[in-house]
């Protein structure tokens, strides 16, 4: 088999002294070679030394890794999740018009659709305060309790959306530190406060503790034993939420063939829709149902995940670039990077082919980042002037939501393209000493001030334009990056929908629980974790 890594790397080493910049001497119409649009979106690539050549050749790549016959195998269904057994749908919470998908014989869409409808009716009962908690009174606060997949999608939402809000305030709660649950119990009043349990298994560890300590916080509060009118569960397995005390008609269920961290476009999306309401909760799932049809059928030269997964491969594994940034001007967006690193680390974080043998290269970045402006004021420095590359992803829109305020948003956006174009131009030593020139210095000092104003340049970045940050908007973007995930595990030949890695540590908390409490440690432990242990101790 042709050995396309090879050929990229090959290619690589004629390229990679050549300035990005120079690429749209090269190429007048750089831009729009290398941009592409969808759902009313831009994603600009020219911003990085992939040239004509390379694009070809990972074309190539996903051509010979199967992505389009795999993404086939992921919207119709089959178990492409093979180390669990299990179907990749969260598509099909977002497939509106019901058309059928048949998973072991029977179509999945009548029960998505009808909890959909579920979760709107019972949003609205709360948002128009019809149905109330057992003092009678409607419900002014609603607590998610949750964590990973059952926290990070509702609560990037939920601060996504604020120009949407108009139901109950939103609260979450996901560390087992005792001071996150207690610190947002304490302004809340019990008697209008809606309890939501997340848990996709309702067996995690966080989630149980917190859940157990607000049930006993409202039951002492409200002297009752019966607090079931104030609790909801999200959650596959309604066996345990049961015993957990939630009435049936209370519990929004779902399937295993939705991943944790692919979960907010349903029952866990709960809290976002009693926020925003259930209209603008189907907009948000119609702007991802849309980037799903673009992403099944789009041809590779404009896919836009592609696109972007085509990039992540470039950079990650031909260029060596360990990590990528995230970086939405967007306010909004705070929690923007914290839900990518679950979906794109989690997903991607495999060091096995699915074939059980050790992957012959890197897999999945470090994902990190923050909005602008914030993050120009504290790490860009690195950035600009580190001696590690960084790829930037830059998203920005066409405009906000406060139109008395547009001059800031022209201001945001201003930055936002600055950076893109200086880490790309950069100055050179003779800009630097030009500068220089214009001060007192000469000689020698002028000389090091100037080398300490010097910008490499050539530094590559990304850029997502969008109208605006709509529900509609928010799903194609969530969607957007889900894809992009998929699109670069099938290239490393990965499974991006389990997530053993996480369970070593969950099972030896377990057991260190019960030395933290006082157990004494077994001979053998390790000498660090015995000198830690009795450092504990007060
Ligand atoms: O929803 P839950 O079953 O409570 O799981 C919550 C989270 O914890 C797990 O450890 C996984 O790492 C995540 O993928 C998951 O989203």
């Amino acid at each position: 088999m042709r050995d396309i890594w090879n050929d990229l790397q090959n290619h690589h080493s004629h390229i990679k002294d050549r300035p990005i910049v120079d690429l749209f001497d090269v190429d007048g119409t750089r831009f729009s070679h290398f941009s592409t649009n969808a759902v009313d979106m831009v994603l600009d690539y020219s911003k990085t030394n992939m040239d004509g050549t390379a694009r070809g050749l990972l074309f190539d790549l996903m051509r010979q890794t199967g992505v389009e016959a795999k993404r086939d195998a992921m919207f119709a269904g089959e178990k492409i999740n093979d180390t669990e057994g299990r179907a990749v749908l969260h598509t099909a919470l977002r497939n509106l018009a019901g058309v059928p998908i048949v998973l072991d014989g029977a179509d999945v869409m009548p029960s998505v659709l009808q909890t959909l409808e579920d979760m709107k009716l019972f949003s609205s009962a709360v948002r128009d305060g019809t149905l109330t908690g057992v003092a009678g009174k409607p419900f002014t606060d609603v607590v998610n309790i949750g964590i990973g997949g059952s926290d990070l999608g509702p609560v990037m939402a939920t601060a996504a959306m604020s120009p949407y809000h108009d139901g109950p305030r939103t609260h979450f709660v996901s560390n087992v530190d005792g001071a996150d649950i207690h610190d947002t119990l304490k302004g809340l009043n019990p008697e209008t406060t809606l309890l939501i349990i997340a848990s996709k298994t309702f067996t995690t560890i966080e989630t149980m503790a917190n859940a157990q300590t607000a049930t006993d916080w409202m039951k002492s509060a409200l002297s009752v034993d019966d607090i079931s009118d104030h609790l909801v569960a999200l959650s596959t397995a309604a066996d345990k939420t049961a015993a957990f005390g939630v009435k049936p008609e209370r519990v929004f269920g779902f399937e295993d063939w939705v991943g944790g961290r692919y979960s907010v476009w349903g029952p866990i999306g709960l809290s976002l829709m009693l926020a925003i309401g259930g209209d603008d909760f189907v907009q948000f799932l119609q702007g991802a149902h849309e980037m799903d049809t673009h992403f099944k059928t789009a041809p590779m030269e404009q896919n836009m995940p592609m696109a972007l997964a085509m990039v992540g491969v470039w950079h990650s594994n031909i260029c060596g670039y360990a990590t990528r940034a995230v970086l939405p001007y967007e306010q909004r967006l705070t929690r923007l990077p914290a839900y990518l690193q679950q979906l794109d680390m989690e997903s991607n974080g495999k060091g096995v082919a699915m074939n059980g043998v050790d992957l012959p290269r890197d897999s999945g970045p470090i994902v990190w980042g923050e909005p602008g402006t914030n993050g120009q004021h504290a790490f860009y420095q690195l950035i600009h002037q580190g001696t590690r590359v960084i790829p930037c992803e830059f998203m920005v829109a066409q405009s906000g939501h406060e139109p008395d305020l547009a001059h800031q948003h022209e201001l945001l956006q201003a930055n936002c393209l600055a950076q893109s174009e200086a880490l790309m131009l950069g100055r050179s030593v003779n800009e630097a000493r030009a500068l220089m020139a214009a001060t007192d210095l000469t000689g020698d000092e002028l000389e090091r001030q100037a080398r300490h104003r010097v910008f490499k340049g050539s530094r590559p970045s990304t850029t997502l334009i969008y109208p605006k940050l709509t529900p509609y908007t928010l799903g194609a973007i969530i969607a957007l990056y889900e894809h992009r995930v998929f699109v670069e595990g099938v290239i490393w030949g990965l499974n991006s929908f389990d997530q053993w890695g996480v369970e070593l540590g969950k099972v030896l908390a377990t057991e260190m629980q019960g030395y933290v409490s006082g157990a004494d440690a077994p001979d053998g432990k390790d000498g660090s974790t015995l000198g830690l242990l009795a450092a504990l101790k007060p």
